[in-house]
């Protein structure tokens, strides 16, 4: 059994039957291919695909944008190139955007999500770090965040070599120098890479590209990356050492993990104590992984010899900042990904995963929605339809005023919890709990979010079957527990309100209500009543609606045995007025009944 989501608030459906929708969806998901790219794998995606009221979206690029990649945002959104835009600026633009497309000068702050209305469905990043994104908020506000993370690799790469071996042989200084008429060839002499260790921090893919090129220039490689898979690196002939064992050894450290909580000013005063007197620092990565006083006071007392540095704690930093203007420091202006190449790879990336967002796809490079291969999103899309199904079902029958606390979810399969990946149904169903009795949007990026925040804990289990695990899935099966119900039925023995769905022929099926089983296709709207199994009953009911002429899609009865009592399922195509159900009430052997929109 496996159980996840343990959220304890609690929200209170306060319009049970009603359905109006702030976002509708032409299916409850689309996919699309996820094309080339190196080193990107062919991932399809699922998302929830928002039908936009304009014709067209609206991208706001606040941040110069590879023209390649402008072109192709034109096919299919107008455009708002807005560039150096105020904070303010920004938070007023913003509620009349779909998308936003930034790099690393912009601040996408919790405000901008706030002030966007509910509008902004994505953040576009044209690059690979998203620290200047503020992440929660975004998937609080259900905005998903895309970047592009394998264009500007190589650029990113090639600069921090070009740092390095610019820093060991005084590239910048000296040319400082012979520009003010100087010419001085003792004082630039410089050090050699070759034999020497170069400590490579962060082995990811700009972190591998250095160490593949260090080696190349002779160098002794070792790196250090907790999350680094040990035979990627052994593969390039890299050993990977604690941070302590890879500092302490480094004649050369280069910087490239990417800034998190973790890793804000690992490199402070204690971390330089560590080093090898005059080591050479480089950082490509973030100046926020640098403690930059203790830089200073680590330059000045000679532990660090030289340090290169892209980027800064502050961008642009102060003028008077000792650290850029320190003798023995090469600065650029953040220009790691800057290349022609990289700049148009990026625009292309990034704009194709704006796109495909909007249209209803969860781009390959989403950053805060999990990322679900083609191959299962295939084999689930039936189960997906049937989750949403299923818990707006459930909710619907709830009574007004019971507060719903706790879902249980269980999965009856043939397969191994590591074989059945139920994000994405849990992700429906609790957009299918949520949406008929809120005004909230619910996607894969906010659902257990939205779930939290509301006070839903849905715990999921497993039933593992005999049998071919080839169906991913025998049934799915929502209970609401401590409800009362509008559809006394709907209780099973256990006391909660349960109902139960299979996939048949590819159509999400309800096969049972409370302790009874049933088999009804799950489309339109059902009347579900409990009656006292007789004759003449489908009749009755179907003489009602024919003289409101609503018309019967199915019926279906589900009974414990001749005579006693049965659940009679009707579908119908619209909703039949207040007083064709009244009627339907007061057939006498009609004990019970309720309507539900699916
Ligand atoms: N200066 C510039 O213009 C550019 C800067 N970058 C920055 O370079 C960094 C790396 O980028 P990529 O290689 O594309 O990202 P990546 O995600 O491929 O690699 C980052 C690596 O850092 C590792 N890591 C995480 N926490 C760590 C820790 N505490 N200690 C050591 N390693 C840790 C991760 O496991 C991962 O392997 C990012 O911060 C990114 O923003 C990237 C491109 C251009
Ligand atoms: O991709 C990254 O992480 C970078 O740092 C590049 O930043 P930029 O897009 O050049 O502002």
């Amino acid at each position: 059994m496996v159980t996840t989501s343990s959220l304890n608030l609690v929200f209170t459906p306060t319009k049970p039957t009603s359905l109006s929708w702030k976002h509708s969806f032409p299916s409850p998901f689309t996919t699309a291919n996820c094309t080339r790219r190196q080193n990107r794998k062919a991932y399809r995606f699922v998302v929830f695909a928002t039908v936009l009221a304009d014709p067209k979206p609206t991208v706001l690029v606040a941040e110069k944008l590879g023209k390649a990649g402008l072109e192709l945002l034109k096919t299919f959104a107008n455009v708002d190139c807005s560039y150096n835009l105020s904070p303010e600026e920004l938070c007023t633009k913003i509620s009349l955007c779909d998308a936003l497309i930034v790099r690393s000068g912009t601040k996408v702050t919790r405000e901008v999500f706030e002030r966007s209305g509910g509008r902004l469905k994505v953040v576009g990043r044209a690059g690979v770090g998203i620290d200047n994104v503020d992440l929660s908020a975004a998937t609080e506000h259900g905005c998903l965040v895309v970047n592009a993370p394998t264009a500007n690799t190589i650029a990113a790469a090639e600069h921090g070599i070009a740092l390095l071996t610019a820093m060991a042989r005084n590239i910048a200084q000296a040319d400082a120098s012979i520009k003010a008429g100087k010419w001085q060839r003792s004082k630039y002499i410089g050090v050699s890479l070759v034999g020497k260790t170069l400590a490579v921090i962060g082995f990811g893919k700009v972190g591998s590209e250095v160490a593949r090129r260090a080696k190349g220039l002779g160098m002794h490689v070792i790196a250090h990356d907790p999350y680094a898979p040990a035979d990627r690196a052994r593969a390039i002939g890299v050993d990977l050492l604690t941070f302590e064992e890879a500092i302490s050894i480094a004649d050369f450290i280069s910087l490239h993990m990417p800034l998190t909580p973790a890793t804000s000013k690992i490199f402070n005063d204690q971390a330089f104590s560590r080093m090898k007197k005059g080591v050479r620092i480089v950082n490509v990565a973030r100046g926020g992984v640098i403690d930059e006083e203790a830089l200073v006071r680590a330059l000045d007392s000679g532990i660090v010899a030289q340090a290169a540095l892209d980027v800064f704690t502050e961008e642009p930093p102060p003028k008077d900042s000792r650290l850029v203007l320190h003798e023995n420091v090469t600065v650029t202006p953040h220009l790691g990904a800057s290349t022609t190449e990289a700049q148009e790879g990026v625009a292309i990336e990034v704009a194709e995963a704006v796109i495909g967002a909007l249209k209803g796809e969860l781009a390959a490079t989403a950053v805060n929605a999990p990322m679900v291969p083609a191959e299962v999103l295939t084999e689930l899309a039936p189960f997906v339809t049937l989750s949403e199904k299923l818990g707006r079902l459930a909710v619907q029958l709830v009574a007004g005023g019971s507060g719903v606390q706790s879902v249980k979810v269980t999965y009856a399969s043939a397969r191994g919890p590591d074989d059945l990946d139920t994000r994405l149904l849990r992700a429906m169903i609790t957009k299918g709990l949520i949406e008929p009795i809120t005004s909230v949007f619910i996607n894969l990026v906010n659902a257990d979010f939205t779930a939290k925040q509301r006070g839903l804990r849905i715990t999921e289990e497993r039933f593992l079957l005999d049998g071919s695990p080839e169906n991913p899935l025998e049934f799915i099966q929502v209970q609401i527990a401590n409800v009362e119900s509008k559809f006394a039925t709907a209780i099973s023995d256990s006391g909660e309100i349960k109902v139960e769905g299979r996939v048949k022929e590819g159509k999400p099926h309800l096969t049972k209500v409370g302790s009874f089983s049933v088999d009804v296709s799950m489309e339109g709207s059902l009347i579900l009543c409990r009656q006292v199994d007789q004759p003449g009953m489908i009749g009755s009911v179907g003489n009602i609606l024919g003289e409101e002429n609503v018309n019967v899609s199915f019926m279906s009865v589900g009974r414990i045995a001749p005579r006693k009592q049965a659940v009679m399922i009707i579908g119908v195509d619209k909703e039949p007025s207040k007083e064709a159900l009244k009627r339907i009430g007061e057939i006498p052997a009609i004990e019970e009944f309720v309507f539900l929109k699916l």
